[in-house]
């Protein structure tokens, strides 16, 4: 797990990198700008292309002068840099760049506030004008300049951070920020970047290591932390030789209307493909043919709560499809009080303890929820920002000791323990109904198998958005519909197995 960490401990780090790896904060940029370089690259434009670096006088100024001339050495001759001189500050390390920048044929302008706006021929613009530096909204001929930039629709590629866009305070949406359609940042993803208000700054962001000291920062006092492959790697077990059906728990999927049995049917499939030794499915009696024809593996309880033996099951997954009339609310109330094992508590069932909140309350410990924004939102009450988001699960899941699942594109995961995971994987070829009901099935699965709910969820997560990643990667998937999210499971989770674990 990466430690993610705010603007100002980000800049801590540079500071205690540049004290304690004998390399000079001149040197950091140089390696910063060749990080930004290397990556630019694999963009793979024509190198006559005109690019036009815009530059503030700051550090971010000092990198957009130091990636000019790296580019112009890879032999993008046609870089020009255009420096937004607005402040008499400089740093020292913009000046030393601007030095340097001098003794090279690259063209270089400077403008102050009140500048008219230059012709800008480049379809490439390079934001180096703010970066992590941004201590407040912009104004005045920032602002002036930035609208004027957004109004030329070039491709923008930002350095470090969009000018104008705030890592850590919460976004606002008429916020005056350079829209980016690529962010090359340094090291780590900033927080803004992994909830949905940045979408209308940024399109997309790519994270490149500049060689910050590492056991610095995972010293950092931070709470939140990005999820990696080798943590996935490191829970899931290899299957044992002599193991067999009864090693891998008996899982029961509650879920499934008459006009919503695929929820049924897909989060039991995915139950059975994510490696349960048994799945039960609870559904009414007209889903039984629709079962047994899509997956004979799963067996089937038909209807009548009386014929649940609740203590013959390592594992519940409740909710999908399962509508919130009395008799799915009965079967949920005798969930809460007849079985004791580990739960995974999804859509109606999420409803339904929205408008119960007796019933939320005898949730046991350790029980996963996993709401998307608005189940959230009904369950939690409605928020202004996907910060407040946080801050609320964060004091859900410590106080009732849940572990909570907020999905999104970098869905969001709190722990009694007070840690806050961001989830790496998944895409929006995955936003299509069925994807929720598939996720529950993993949860399931995983629980039935043993792994604790924190483990589960982390690793269910994880393999859920990855088995979608593989199948746009690897073929070239526009939509990834549930059931072929499904199929992919067991391929997904094999590759993630460390035999030598
Ligand atoms: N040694 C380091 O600290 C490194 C820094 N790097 C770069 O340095 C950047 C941060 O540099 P700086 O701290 O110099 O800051 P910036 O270059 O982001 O901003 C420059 C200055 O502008 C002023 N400012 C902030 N918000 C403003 C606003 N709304 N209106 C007007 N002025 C405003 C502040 O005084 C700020 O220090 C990073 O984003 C990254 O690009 C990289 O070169 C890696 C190494
Ligand atoms: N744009 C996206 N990027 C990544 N993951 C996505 C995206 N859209 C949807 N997903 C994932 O798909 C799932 C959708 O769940 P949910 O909204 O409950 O769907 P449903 O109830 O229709 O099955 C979540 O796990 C979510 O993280
Ligand atoms: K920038």
């Amino acid at each position: 797990m990466l430690k993610l960490l705010s603007a100002s401990q980000i800049r801590s780090a540079d500071a205690h990198t540049i004290q304690h790896e004998s390399i000079g904060s001149l040197d950091l940029m140089e390696r910063a700008s060749n990080a930004f370089v290397q990556k630019f690259v694999a963009f793979a434009l024509d190198r006559q292309t005109n690019i036009s670096i815009y530059c503030g006088t700051g550090n971010n100024g000092g990198d957009g002068l130091a990636i000019a001339r790296i580019l112009f050495k890879n032999g993008y001759k046609n870089v020009s840099v255009k420096i937004l001189h607005f402040s008499f500050k400089t740093t020292s390390d913009f000046d030393e760049n601007l030095r340097r920048l001098a003794k090279t044929n690259i063209s270089a302008e400077i403008f102050n506030e009140e500048s008219e706006f230059p012709e800008e021929h480049s379809p490439i613009l390079i934001d180096a004008i703010l970066g992590s530096g941004l201590n407040k909204p912009l104004e005045g001929g920032y602002a002036r300049w930035i609208t004027h930039l957004n109004n030329l629709s070039k491709k923008v590629i930002a350095v470090d951070v969009p000018t104008g866009f705030f890592c850590d305070a919460p976004l606002d949406k008429n916020a005056i920020v350079f829209h980016a359609d690529h962010v090359i940042s340094f090291q780590r993803p900033k927080l803004n970047f992994l909830l949905p208000e940045s979408a209308q700054f940024i399109k997309e962001f790519h994270v490149v290591d500049i060689g910050l000291d590492e056991h610095f920062i995972q010293a950092q006092d931070s709470n939140k932390v990005w999820v990696e492959e080798n943590d996935i790697k490191a829970i899931l077990k290899p299957r044992a030789s002599f193991s067999h059906k009864g090693t891998f728990g008996h899982a029961l999927i509650i879920a499934g209307q008459t006009e919503t049995m695929g929820a049924a049917l897909l989060s039991s499939e995915a139950c059975l493909h994510a490696g349960a030794g048994l799945t039960t499915a609870f559904i009414p009696e007209p889903g039984l043919s629709a079962l047994n024809a899509r997956s004979p593996e799963v067996m089937a309880i038909l209807g009548d709560l009386q014929k649940i033996e609740w203590n013959k099951f390592d594992a519940l997954g409740i909710g999908p499809g399962f509508g919130v009339q009395v008799s799915s609310l009965e079967v949920l109330r005798k969930c809460l009080t007849h079985y004791r094992g580990p739960a995974v508590y999804d859509a109606d069932a999420l409803n339904m303890l929205a408008a119960n909140k007796e019933l939320f309350n005898l949730l046991p410990e350790n029980s996963i929820v996993c709401p998307h924004v608005k189940e959230f939102d009904r369950l939690f009450g409605a928020h202004k920002n996907w910060q407040q988001r946080i801050e609320t699960m964060e004091r859900e899941s410590t106080e009732r000791g849940l572990i909570i699942i907020l999905k999104n594109r970098y869905s969001i995961i709190t722990a009694p323990s007070g840690v806050i995971y961001f989830n790496p994987t998944g895409n929006p070829a995955m936003a299509s109904g069925g994807s929720g009901d598939v996720l529950t099935g993993i949860l399931t699965a995983l629980l039935a198998q043993g792994y604790s709910a924190l483990q589960t969820t982390i690793a269910g997560v994880y393999i859920h958005g990855k088995a979608a990643d593989e199948l746009v990667q690897e073929r070239k998937m526009f939509t990834v519909p549930a059931r072929y999210l499904i199929k992919q499971l067991p391929i997904t989770m094999g590759k993630l197995i460390n035999s030598f674990a």
